[in-house]
């Protein structure tokens, strides 16, 4: 398998993934790094993302033409088998001989195997999509696990929650590839001015319609070697990542504090939207991860921003009432970022959606305690699971009637409709969700100090 073509290199991370638990994003950017046409690129990255997305499905269409399960080949062998059924099944545009024999060459440095590869993946391709699932009605459960490759826990907590056609859309979402979407450094350049630069080097942008700095953009090559990405003018942000500064809508010279601010995507923002002038106190638990901020600010040139070593629900040297905006933007499961986050579904477990509320909630505790009367507090997650969200605001605002919601329909950089939307907002939270939204699965929480 060492042979360096894209499937070769797609191959050896997935195999990494699974062997050692390494993280797919860091091993898929450096090999990245190392290629320079656009084509292969894009190549490796549908393939790792596209195969670890949809393992489960992967490894039932295999294990239909397997005498054994997939655990007992080679941890290679069965990286091959699911990049060629990957091809088969998801991608059009490859040739369906070219998918297979691609997989057998590479196959071919384990020769006990190769004949297996063959046999099955033409058997795949035969196949097609007629593959006989569990029963959709009866076991709905095991049925949309399968069909749509995520955990049954999800799958679970999901039905209850939205019922059978939500969550298969959910399931279908959180499958496509993630968009990119940057944000204007608008300190340095005009949303206008950077589209315009952007599209003068070949690549394809569209104005973001959510928030006024945000493009997304195709066709792009390596971001990092882009001369507008060298001079600073733009960070890759999420659309809805990018809502959040705007609700926490801090003014120049104002002093904030941002309690779980690595990488520094919001950080940075805030910085951006008080004109780089005012304190903003950034605070992690990771120091490596605080060099990551600093290096961000340092490219956007970015001067406000303090980061500071610690745990939040310490948040070490902040006074009560010293500050006027505090974002939350807390520790979380990230189940509304399975699109973006390939691998993540098979690390999270059910148990972490009980666990980390509690550190939320110290977390919410401290940093509430720091804000100055008038001041504003925005607690924000990028998941979807109510424990983690709704539940835990509830609780904080039992025991904290000095904080008043925010209607956040006044709050957000673009205008809410749907009803159910409208009565949370008045209350201070919204829940957006890929399937109703068409957005990442965030949660905003804001709410106004209004005595001590
Ligand atoms: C959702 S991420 C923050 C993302 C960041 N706000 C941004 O927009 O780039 C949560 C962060 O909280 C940090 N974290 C986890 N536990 C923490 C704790 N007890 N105190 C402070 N930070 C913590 C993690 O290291 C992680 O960087």
């Amino acid at each position: 398998m060492t042979r360096e073509t894209a499937r070769g290199m797609a191959a050896q991370i997935l195999t990494r993934v699974e062997v050692e638990g390494a993280y797919a994003n860091l091993l898929l950017q450096r090999t990245l790094a190392k290629l320079s046409d656009p084509r292969e690129r894009q190549f490796i990255t549908l393939l790792v993302n596209g195969v670890l997305k949809n393992k489960l499905t992967l490894d039932y269409a295999l294990r239909l033409h397997l005498s054994k399960p997939m655990s007992a080949l080679p941890h290679e062998i069965r990286a091959i088998l699911r990049i060629g059924a990957f091809q088969l099944l998801f991608v059009d545009r490859v040739p369906m001989a070219v998918a297979v024999n691609e997989s057998v060459e590479l196959a071919k440095s384990f020769p006990k195997f190769t004949g297996l590869v063959n046999v099955v993946l033409r058997k795949v391709l035969a196949n097609g999509w007629n593959i006989s699932w569990p029963d959709a009605k009866r076991e709905t459960v095991r049925y949309l696990s399968v069909r749509y490759s995520h955990p049954e826990w999800m799958i679970q907590r999901w039905l209850k929650r939205w019922g059978k056609d939500e969550t298969e859309a959910l399931c279908l979402i959180n499958n496509e590839p993630a968009q990119t979407w940057i944000r204007t450094n608008t300190l340095k350049i005009s949303r206008q001015d950077l589209a315009d630069r952007l599209m003068g080097t070949g690549v394809l942008v569209e104005f973001g319609e959510r928030v006024p700095e945000s493009l997304r953009i195709q066709n792009f090559g390596a971001i990092e070697g882009l001369e507008a990405f060298k001079a600073g003018y733009f960070t890759v942000q999420d659309e809805s990542s990018q809502l959040i500064a705007h609700v926490v809508s801090p003014e120049a010279g104002q002093r904030v504090l941002d309690a779980c601010s690595a990488p520094g995507g919001k950080t940075t923002h805030l910085a951006q939207m008080m004109k780089d002038e005012g304190v903003i106190v950034a605070f992690d638990v990771h120091t490596h991860k605080l060099e990551l901020i600093e290096q961000l600010a340092q490219r956007l040139g970015i001067t406000c921003i303090e980061t500071r070593l610690g745990d939040a629900r310490d948040l070490t040297g902040i006074e009560p009432c010293s500050q006027q905006r505090v974002l939350v933007d807390a520790p979380c499961s990230g189940l509304g970022v399975l699109r973006r986050r390939s691998d993540l579904r098979w690390q999270k477990a059910e148990g972490d959606i009980q666990d980390l509320p509690v550190l939320q909630l110290a977390i919410l505790e401290r940093a509430a305690s720091c804000v100055d009367v008038g001041g504003d507090l925005i607690y924000s997650t990028c998941t979807i699971e109510p424990e983690e969200n709704f539940e835990l605001i509830k609780k904080f605002r039992s025991a904290h009637p000095e904080f008043e919601p925010v209607n956040l329909a006044d709050a957000l950089p673009f205008k809410l409709e749907d009803p159910r939307d409208l009565q949370q907002a008045k209350k201070g939270m919204l829940q957006l969700l890929p399937q109703r939204h068409g957005t990442d699965g965030f949660f905003i929480a804001k709410f106004h100090r209004t005595g001590s």
